[in-house]
């Protein structure tokens, strides 16, 4: 439909999916080569949390991998090496993987080469010079064409993670505190593993994990975050949310209230209208079981849950604990109890199969995960509903709102009271000592630690969530005006003058970060701004004398390298005033050609 609004916005989006991917390549390219250095690249995106397994960057990382076939006579006649080409292949592996150990990748790479492809060249022995060639190769250094055919849809998560506009734009920083109150919290071994889950009582006390997605999909792990867990009660809020989803907020309400109970997790009691109090506890949780695709198969309901389950995640482990679904069934003479009383005042709906709700409920209770996963579920529901890693509506954002309301003020038993009043976000513990914290609109955490107070809730969980409000302005209530909160706030910038940012794009000039210039220019700032004393970043750069940044911008300069500032001053002038002797050749150069340019 030419013209319609639609058809503009896809036109738009297209035109400007390709503008920003000529954009990114043209700030990110090497200018030695004309082409885009695929591991530094990468390296920036880490930098922002965004991991290389994130499904955003699958199919451009596949596509540089199918698209760049090794053409060994490039090698060959290029570098005169004799390489084949599983040797280039893992090489090639090591460059895509951005991760925190990116600089030392290709020295070791080239050094952990196969014995059999050990390179044999006349180039240098040394591996970083020899890896750096070979990434002098097409594969590692990719063409225009070749990034702005495999970026595709990852271009939304790399323009707004290289333009510092994702939400934690201080991911690094962010992170480091979260690791010192991990590491803070690791040597406190209070509590006891479940042991009435026979399963339970086998972990391994000791284990320690957490794990935090944004709701821009940033994330990152510490501890044992990919050993497995079963869910438990944190199980509750997803199912609590699917069923809500399906038969929405009236019809589930009439089954389940929305009150804290005072009471422990399996207490037998109802409420005044002889309704669960809420769906997080044994009792609304198994009535919210009996609602689940009531009219379908026990194994098509099973098959239902954990299909939504991995959409709430997209990505990472979600499976089944048989063992512990089998241990759980047999030693749950009190949630046959407290169903058999539920049964009595009729609280499941007509014709219910108490075997299949209970059986239903016990596998809910099994399905296995592990922290890493589990922070990008505790992100969905951060995120409105919305998966962060590929913008998949899980839930509709009603039975979002609802089920944080409930994590609020039923999520952690007998201390939820407590939990809101001093951390004042919403959360979910389970006897398995797994943890969920939603800090809406910003990220999931997921926390595992088997020890358990004598409420049921995970020691360690808390103390880090305590800790964690200490140190961030994530209360609730710590966003109230006027607050006097000195906490940090990790959260994006919300606004930025035009003149802020053109100050601090000339104070990253000062330091020499080229990579905070990228993103100024990325997020539309002109390179040639002027600041109150008409001062430009070729001013700051050549009073500083720095070479690369000097020469960086000269790169990018489409006005005269001669900028005159309020008191007449050029950059030549500036690095003749600092006798920065390179700045000043490279200035020069830069004036002389711009001068036959123009013709002068
Ligand atoms: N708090 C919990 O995690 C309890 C869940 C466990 N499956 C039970 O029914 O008792």
């Amino acid at each position: 439909m030419p013209g319609s609004p639609i058809c503009r916005s896809m036109s738009h989006d297209s035109k400007y999916r390709s503008h920003m991917q000529e954009l990114i390549f043209d700030l990110y390219k090497d200018e030695a080569t004309g082409r885009l250095f695929l591991p530094k690249f990468f390296k920036e995106l880490v930098e922002a949390g965004i991991r290389k397994d994130d499904p955003r960057l699958e199919q451009m990382i596949r596509q540089v991998k199918e698209t760049e076939h090794l053409e060994e006579e490039i090698l060959v006649d290029t570098h005169n090496l004799q390489l084949d080409r599983d040797a280039f292949k893992s090489l090639l592996d090591v460059a895509l993987t951005p991760s925190d150990s990116l600089n030392m990748s290709f020295d070791s790479a080239a050094r952990n080469l196969p014995p059999a492809a050990r390179l044999t060249s006349s180039l240098d022995s040394n591996a970083s010079s020899l890896a750096n060639d070979i990434a002098l190769s097409r594969a590692l250094y990719i063409s225009r064409d070749m990034f702005c055919g495999c970026v595709g849809n990852s271009i939304g998560v790399i323009s707004k993670a290289l333009k510092n506009q994702l939400v934690i734009p201080d991911w690094p920083g962010f992170t480091n505190v979260i690791g010192e109150i991990f590491e803070e919290i690791k040597p406190n071994l209070s509590g006891n593993v479940a042991t009435y889950i026979p399963q339970l009582a086998r972990a391994n006390p000791n284990a320690w994990a957490v794990s935090v997605c944004t709701v821009d999909g940033q994330r990152k792990s510490w501890g044992d975050a990919f050993k497995p867990f079963c869910l438990q009660s944190v199980s509750k809020p997803f199912t609590y949310a699917l069923v809500h989803d399906e038969i929405g907020a009236d019809e589930l309400h009439s089954h389940i209230g929305q009150e804290p109970s005072g009471r422990l997790f399996n207490d037998i009691s109802l409420d005044h209208n002889k309704k669960p109090h809420n769906p997080l506890i044994n009792a609304g949780a198994i009535v919210a079981a009996s609602l689940m695709k009531r009219h379908a198969s026990l194994s098509d309901r099973f098959d239902f849950a954990i299909r939504q389950f991995r959409r709430f995640c997209g990505t990472g482990y979600v499976g089944f604990n048989n063992a512990v679904f089998l241990s759980e069934r047999e030693t749950a003479d009190r949630n046959y109890a407290l169903s058999y009383y539920m049964r009595e005042h009729k609280c499941f709906p007509e014709s219910t199969n108490l075997q299949d709700t209970l059986d239903l409920y016990f596998q809910l209770c099994s399905i296995e995960t592990n922290c890493d996963t589990l922070s990008v579920m505790a992100a969905t529901l951060a995120n409105g509903g919305v998966n962060p890693l590929n913008g998949e509506r899980i839930i509709n954002n009603r039975a979002c709102r609802d089920t944080l309301s409930l994590m609020y003020s039923c999520g952690m038993y007998d201390w939820s009271g407590q939990f809101a009043f001093r951390i004042g976000l919403p959360a979910k513990s389970g006897v398995a000592g797994d943890l969920i914290i939603v800090i809406p609109n910003v990220a999931g955490i997921a926390i595992y630690s088997p020890r358990l107070d004598t409420l049921g809730n995970t020691v360690r969980g808390v103390k880090f969530a305590e800790a964690l409000i200490q140190r961030f302005n994530f209360h609730n209530y710590d966003s109230l005006l006027y607050s006097d909160c000195q906490k940090l706030d990790p959260r994006k910038s919300l606004h930025e003058t035009e003149s802020e940012s053109t100050s601090k794009y000339l104070f990253a000039a000062k330091l020499g970060d080229i990579s905070a210039i990228k993103r100024y220019l990325l997020m539309g700032l002109n390179i040639h701004d002027r600041d109150y004393d008409d001062r430009t970043a070729l001013h700051v750069a050549a009073s500083e004398g720095d070479v690369a940044c000097l020469e960086y911008l000269l790169s990018k300069w489409r006005e005269s390298p001669e900028p005159q500032d309020r008191f007449g001053r050029t950059p030549l002038d500036d690095a003749k005033f600092f006798k920065h002797e390179e700045s000043i050749q490279m200035l020069q150069k830069a004036i002389d050609a711009w001068r036959i340019s123009e013709g002068d």
